[in-house]
């Protein structure tokens, strides 16, 4: 069939759209994946490296792709990023069309020795099938909680300067101390190697340096592969940064449970599709999934998881025109006016290094549009060294020929469209990388 065309390893299931993440099984990318594609309506197809699901989306063999982007205290996924930058344009069809966010509860996983049994209870050895879907589950209700005794002073004033400006460090907030919230289970002392994501070891700073100092670590593709290295070493000298979720489906002991510096550790996920092949996917979410609907699918997470109880080439002007897009729809009839909040959209764009302002006067047709610049990363250009590629995440999203021909007619362009054109008379090059819906307000109940 047709359809089944490009599909590896025979895994898809006749009418079902597969979708590709970073795997394997029990990864958070799964997780997230669960969350907004249950496995009742896709096929979802583990992939080893996130490169690997940009490919998938990519060529085709994949309807859709999720994949790690940034986690709120470590900061960005460098490898998504530069993905993102293409640099090589090897995925100029990539767009980002929905983003999702899951709480992240690390944990030290291995083999428990036999004669720890009498320290660990049953509780501590796993967790509850309710407490993995709370601990892992953006639905969870007070998501922002510190560690007990901190106090997150979210009252202090934001808009003055330190007193010592100029000498400080200018974030004028300490907010956690620097005391790992959770102690090991049973004694670390066998524990000679540590596997787990990159992403990972940032996260858990506190609890490695206190428990585990010195101690090798070894970076893996993710965190569920690193719990599978672990399985495979039966030495018991290994153990991995994981989540509770992958210790039940690996069938892996808990040797530290919430590991994590901050209480409120999540990362958030990007949903990839194919230009020219979004439309409809808002109103498809939407229709398929009230948020109760969502917090039940939430639950099944580890359920369904088998466990028994859930660029540009800078110097080149770039610049897409609007008919080259076909941007996923939003499904008003009317262009209703413009809610710039409700969206974000992810834009690449290159400068010339030698003008003075230039980078002042990108970032400026944004705010001269009243778009709300939420993040700037940068990455190595792959042009000429210490130059860049800048993404920026704006607030608003661009809209569609279609759209914007109605909108015309009702006088003029959406502002995410008159900016992006006028970015392009003072940049050297730019791509749009997407316009998706704002999870974080829907999460909010807004
Ligand atoms: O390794 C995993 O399980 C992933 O899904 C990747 C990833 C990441 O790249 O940020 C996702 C969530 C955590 O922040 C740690 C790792």
């Amino acid at each position: 069939m047709d359809d089944l065309k490009g599909i590896d390893g025979g895994e898809r299931e006749r009418g079902k759209k597969v979708v590709a993440f970073l795997g394997p099984r029990a990864s958070y990318t799964h997780q997230a994946t669960l969350d907004t594609f249950p496995e009742s309506e896709y096929t979802l197809q583990p992939q080893i490296t996130i490169e690997d699901v940009f490919s998938a989306v990519q060529s085709g063999s994949a309807y859709r792709g999720v994949v790690p982007f940034e986690n709120s205290s470590n900061g960005s996924v460098v490898f998504t990023l530069d993905l993102f930058a293409d640099l090589n344009g090897k995925y100029p069809d990539i767009l980002v069309c929905d983003e999702a966010y899951i709480a992240v509860q690390h944990c030290l996983l291995g083999h428990i020795p036999s004669d720890s049994s009498s320290i660990m209870s049953a509780s501590e050895t796993s967790l509850s099938t309710s407490e993995t879907a709370a601990s892992n589950t953006h639905h969870a209700p007070n998501l922002h909680h510190g560690p007990p005794g901190s106090t997150l002073r979210l009252d202090s004033t934001p808009l003055e300067s330190p007193p010592n400006s100029g000498a400080a460090t200018p974030t004028p907030l300490t907010p956690y101390p620097g005391k790992p919230l959770a102690h090991p289970l049973i004694p670390l002392h066998n524990i000679k190697k540590i596997y787990s994501h990159p992403q990972a070891w940032g996260q858990c700073k506190l609890f490695l340096n206190t428990y585990l100092k010195g101690v090798e670590r070894q970076d893996v593709s993710s965190t569920s592969r690193a719990a599978e290295l672990v399985k495979m070493d039966q030495s018991g000298e290994s153990a991995a940064v994981s989540s509770g979720i992958a210790a039940r489906v690996m069938g892996l002991g808990v040797l530290a449970r919430g590991i994590e510096d901050r209480g409120d550790n999540e990362t958030r996920f990007f949903v990839l599709g194919r230009r020219g092949e979004g439309v409809g996917w808002e109103r498809e979410r939407e229709e398929r999934k009230s948020e109760s609907e969502s917090v039940a699918e939430s639950n099944s997470v580890a359920a369904s998881m088998g466990v028994d109880t859930p660029h540009v080439r800078s110097g080149e002007s770039q610049s897409i025109s609007v008919s080259e897009l076909t941007q996923p729809t939003v499904s008003s009839p009317q262009a209703p006016a413009e809610n710039h909040e409700r969206y974000k959209t992810l834009i690449s764009f290159t400068i010339s290094h030698s003008s003075p302002g230039s980078l002042a006067q990108s970032l400026a047709v944004f705010s001269k549009h009243g778009l709300n610049l939420t993040s700037i990363n940068t990455r190595p250009s792959g042009v000429e060294n210490w130059n860049y590629i800048f993404l920026v995440e704006i607030k608003g999203r661009r809209e569609e020929e279609e759209e914007e021909e109605r909108r015309e007619q009702g006088g003029g362009k959406g502002a995410v469209n008159k900016a992006l054109e006028e970015l392009g008379g003072v940049c050297r090059g730019w791509r749009w990388l997407g316009s998706w819906q704002n999870r974080l307000l829907s999460r909010e109940g807004r």
